[in-house]
């Protein structure tokens, strides 16, 4: 039950969204009647047949993905979000994240105050057959498809769906986006650490304190009372959250969501690309790597007993997960502030040491074996040996923990499609056959 206060407070939080959307209309109307017709980019057979790499083809509000500087959010780097951003101790709230994703501003301590403690009381709403359906799935079934399905069993309460089987007008239509994102976000990381102690654990979830912030409280669920690990969720949820349009859970999330379908069905779809090994899984993949290399040779390897090992890997035919990336042609900074965390909290930790001597070797292995546009580390390359340093090593529930942030992205992006009435997506596609005839024409002409 949501009290009188909170609701109070709730429509402030919409109130300061609402105020925003009629400029911002104004300005996208604007765009398109002006310069609807300009061209912004060409667009090349290579592109057509690469996975669409490199074309301009979007529109994303929430944050904007720089290859050399890394992600922007709402026009603040990662640092300045670390030092602007409220926090509860010392990392960026993943609460203020959604504020400022949201709004485009950096919330003042009391606004964070109010949407933390909505998003508290929000999280005890979880409905009884989502949690019957989660507790009956087998042990065995990985983690991401638990979530997947979790987050799709809550479909029944979107407040989207109902509106919109009411006939709501469809400038409206953010408002139940914005209910249905607020309440998705406050419920995955229960379902998580449902997912959690099911699997791994004694099948009880932890106390919940709706007096404490959605990390903490993320965190006492799965059962960890550390509170530098408490810290260690702040940030890991902050800067998972969102890394502009185009990747695979962001795009796929919109794609869906552009049918009008609610944030539940889209956001589950999008769950589905993040558990891909090119995309999150990549970071249980970069623990399983980790811990063979250890395996094979010790705590402490040399840069040379290292190298010998990643040039098995790519011989093998096998990716160095981690490494590499569609966009960033620069070290991730959501790598190096991870690298930072680790220095400050477990200098000494083996984990995260060879994690740094991998960073020093596998740049200049993939540079010389000149395949990889970038021969730089991920964000998926540090997470494991910090939540290992904890206790978790749980290596295939880490892609839920990317899950659980990744709503918090994608669902602002789906609250700004409809508040800015963003068409259904439907671009055209062509066959081989039909390629060939082109050239040919433009060879000829
Ligand atoms: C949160 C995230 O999603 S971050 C990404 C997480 N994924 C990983 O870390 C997995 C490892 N990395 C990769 O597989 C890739 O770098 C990707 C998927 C991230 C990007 O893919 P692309 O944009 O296609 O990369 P790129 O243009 O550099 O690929 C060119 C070639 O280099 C190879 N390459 C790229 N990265 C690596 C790598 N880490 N190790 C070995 N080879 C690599 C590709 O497999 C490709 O080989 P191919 O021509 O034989 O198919
Ligand atoms: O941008 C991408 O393609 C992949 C990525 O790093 C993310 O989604 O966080």
């Amino acid at each position: 039950m949501i009290s009188a206060t909170l609701k109070r407070s709730i429509s402030a939080l919409k109130q300061r969204f609402a105020d925003v959307i009629p400029e911002t209309r104004e300005r996208l109307a604007r765009l398109r009647k002006e310069h609807g017709n300009k061209v912004l980019g060409p667009i090349t057979i290579e592109q057509v047949i690469g996975g669409m790499r490199g074309i301009k083809g979007l529109m994303t509000e929430t944050s904007k993905l720089d290859a050399f500087k890394g992600i922007k959010f709402r026009g603040l780097t990662l640092p300045e979000c670390q030092v602007r951003l409220p926090s509860a101790k010392r990392e960026p709230l993943p609460e203020a994240m959604f504020y400022l994703l949201i709004t485009g501003e950096v919330p003042s301590n009391s606004d964070c105050d109010i949407l933390v403690r909505e998003i508290a009381e929000r999280s005890e709403t979880i409905p009884e057959h989502t949690v019957r359906i989660v507790n009956s799935l087998p042990q065995h079934m990985h983690p991401m498809n638990q979530l997947s399905i979790g987050v799709l069993s809550l479909q029944t309460e979107s407040k989207f769906v109902r509106a919109y089987n009411a006939g709501v007008k469809k400038e409206n239509y953010w408002e139940y986006v914005l209910e249905d994102s607020l309440d998705l976000i406050a419920r995955i990381p229960r379902i998580a650490a449902m997912i959690y102690r099911n699997t791994y654990k004694d099948r009880r979830l932890g106390p919940t304190d709706p007096s404490l912030d959605l990390s903490a409280n993320f965190s006492k669920m799965m059962g960890f009372e550390n509170e530098h690990f408490w810290e260690l969720m702040r940030l890991y949820l902050t800067i998972h959250c969102d890394h502009e349009g185009g990747n695979v859970s962001a795009h796929a999330t919109h794609l869906v969501g552009s049918a009008l379908s609610d944030p539940y069905l889209a956001y589950s779809a999008g769950l589905n690309g993040l558990a891909g090994p090119l995309h999150g899984l990549a970071n249980q993949e970069c623990l399983k790597f980790l811990l063979k290399l250890q395996e094979k040779t010790g705590q402490n390897p040399t840069e040379e007993v290292v190298e010998k090992f990643v040039k098995e890997i790519l011989a093998s035919g096998q990716v160095i997960p981690g490494y590499g990336h569609a966009v960033l042609r620069v070290t991730d900074p959501r790598f190096v502030c991870q690298m930072e965390f680790a220095k400050r909290v477990m200098p000494k930790d083996p984990l995260c040491k060879l994690v740094a001597t991998l960073y020093k070797v596998v740049p200049r292995v993939l540079k010389e074996a000149g395949k990889a546009a970038n021969p730089y580390p991920n964000v998926d390359a540090h997470s494991g040996a910090l939540l290992v340093y904890f206790g978790m090593r749980e290596f295939d529930f880490y892609t839920v923990l990317f899950g659980v942030s990744r709503a918090i992205g994608v669902s602002a992006g789906l609250v700004w499609s409809r508040a800015l009435g963003l068409p259904i997506e439907r671009p055209n596609s062509l066959t081989m056959a039909n390629i060939e005839e082109y050239v040919s024409k433009s060879t000829l002409a």
